[in-house]
């Protein structure tokens, strides 16, 4: 029996906007190396979650602790250095700098560096070395010197995984990894967050349920603002208050 904290725990989590409770009290607890998914209707509250989470946005109450420390309340880049990563979608990376670069802004930001040292920088031994391993992994090597703006979709949606993981977060969020892409695209991306993921503890906001059923251990079912399932997708597709309030007949 391990006696590690969990990855990720939130208890008791809500969040207003105004009158309006999006966040109700939501419960979830994430062991080390477990990839859960985080399926629900539009506007469960999903978004808001991963939001609280990374620290875009404060709980009304709740904690959220990361390998067992409370980081409810803190910002962003606080978190980020403690080891949890969010994938930005593509608006996030530097479309005017080119693969490389934006990689290693990430792997520097992560390192604790702000962004306007980086020029300086271009020298630093640890921080080229990580952006190039992470350019291997999310196979854009060809792309090193290509500026992210000339970057296919799907060559963006890899390389916001790249900076989503370049910094070494042991804890990786995914906010719609998938979004846009076809199926063979899909099922060949779903792949390769599998094998840059290897060993990390991953949540993933996800609509494709075969990318879900790919990729998760655990699948998490936010319905207005409540965690009402958490198993695994067997369980899951076989748990008839999910079947009622979300899966229906046709997943
Ligand atoms: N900053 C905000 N101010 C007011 N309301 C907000 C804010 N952010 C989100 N909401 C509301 O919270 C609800 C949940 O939104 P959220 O984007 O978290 O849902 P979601 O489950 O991610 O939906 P989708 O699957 O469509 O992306 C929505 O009704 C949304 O309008």
């Amino acid at each position: 029996m391990s006696s590690l904290p969990p990855a990720l725990e939130i208890r008791q989590l809500r969040k207003s906007f105004g009158l309006s409770e999006i966040i109700r009290g939501a419960n979830l607890s994430v062991a080390a190396g477990e990839r859960v998914a985080i399926i629900g209707p539009n506007g469960a509250g999903k978004s808001t979650l991963f939001n609280l989470v990374s620290g875009r946005s404060r709980p009304s109450s709740g904690q959220i602790l990361l390998n067992g420390q409370p980081i409810q309340g803190k910002k962003p880049f606080e978190i980020n250095r403690l080891g949890l990563s969010r994938s930005f979608q593509v608006s996030h990376i530097f479309p005017q700098l080119s693969v490389f670069e934006n990689l290693r802004c990430s792997v520097l930001w992560s390192l604790g560096y702000g962004y306007s040292f980086w020029r300086l920088l271009g020298g630093l031994q640890d921080a080229n070395a990580l952006a190039e391993r992470t350019l291997a992994q999310v196979q854009l090597m060809d792309k090193r010197e290509v500026l992210a703006t000339h970057l296919s979709y799907a060559e963006q949606r890899a390389l916001e995984l790249g900076i989503a993981i370049a910094g070494g977060a042991g804890v990786v969020l995914l906010d719609e990894p998938t979004a846009g892409m076809g199926a063979s695209e899909t099922s060949r991306f779903v792949q390769l967050i599998r094998e840059v993921t290897v060993g990390k503890t991953l949540l993933i906001v996800e609509h494709d349920m075969q990318a879900v059923y790919a990729l998760a251990d655990k699948i998490a079912v936010l319905v207005a603002g409540e965690v009402i399932a958490f198993g695994t997708p067997d369980a899951i597709r076989a748990n008839p208050q999910v079947q009622a309030a979300y899966l229906g007949g046709g997943a």
